[in-house]
């Protein structure tokens, strides 16, 4: 398997020699230009539904912590926004920095944000995640950008399940947890067609990129940082700057959903 990651020697710039779609036409990050989006007023608001049931687990996969969740129906699903379907919620993940002045993927007219949450979801028009995750439609991820400021009651259940998930490859189970509480209040949001932001990069993905940030505390991104790149055993690099920076947008257009 191909060992990528984000240090020198294996990051964001040295993943095209194994997976050469990196210098492709549709890839994520980008830098939103707030002034570049043009308004659509046929984009509908968002329509997520989230079932805290389907909720399975938490774990460190050695690149992010994901939240996943159970999609065997479609109880926890987004439809409507820029998107024509059913789309289910595969799992939830966070891309964050080393300190509070860089970590999210998206950028806003250079701006970085301490962290980014993704909510990747699948198109049921296609057996499964697997299979969608090659198609151009088959995937939908949502962004939210963290700000520091007030400390996130919802986003510290999550935080709560670390020190579980602190190495590489450690899960634990995770329940009853309803990732619409990690949503802004408004749901306004700029669209565009990206790919993965990690490893196969498959373009694949419809971007939905929150225009409201939520809140995190100093002392939660602390935590975030003590995650762990490496396994038990080996010598400790904490998980930090997990996050690709912004790609050539190759003529693509990003709508906005508001004026
Ligand atoms: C592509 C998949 C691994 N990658 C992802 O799932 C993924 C999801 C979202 C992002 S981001 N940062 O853009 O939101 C990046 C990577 C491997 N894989 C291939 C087949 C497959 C089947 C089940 C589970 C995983 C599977
Ligand atoms: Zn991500």
């Amino acid at each position: 398997a191909h060992a990528w990651g984000y240090a020198a020697n294996n990051g964001p710039d040295k993943w095209v020699s194994n997976f050469p779609i990196a210098d492709g036409p549709r890839q994520s990050p980008i830098d939103i230009l707030p002034g570049g989006a043009s308004y659509d007023s046929g984009l509908k608001p968002l329509r997520l539904k989230y079932d805290p049931s389907n909720c399975l687990e938490i774990l460190n996969n050695g690149h992010s912590f994901q939240v996943t969740f159970a999609d065997d129906s479609d109880s926890s699903t987004l439809k409507e926004g820029p998107i024509s379907g059913v789309y289910r919620l595969k799992q939830f993940h966070f891309h964050w920095g080393a300190s509070n002045d860089k970590g999210s993927e998206h950028t806003v007219a250079g701006t970085k944000y301490p962290a980014e949450l993704h909510l990747v979801h699948w198109n049921t028009k296609y057996p499964s995640f697997g299979e969608a995750a090659s198609k151009p439609d088959g995937l939908a991820v949502v962004g939210v950008f963290l700000k520091i400021g007030d400390a996130n009651a919802s986003l510290q259940k999550v935080l709560d399940a670390f020190n579980d998930i602190r190495a590489k490859g450690k899960q634990t189970s995770f329940a009853d947890f309803d990732p619409s509480t990690l949503l802004p209040g408004c749901l306004d949001y700029w669209t565009y067609d990206g790919s993965l932001t990690t490893p196969p990069l498959l373009e694949s993905v419809t971007w939905i990129v929150c225009k409201e940030p939520i809140s995190v505390s100093c002392e939660q991104m602390a935590k975030f940082r003590s995650l762990l790149f490496s396994a038990e055993g080996e010598p400790e690099c904490c998980m930090v700057d997990n996050y690709r920076p912004p790609q050539p947008l190759k003529g693509r257009s990003v709508r906005a959903s508001f004026q």
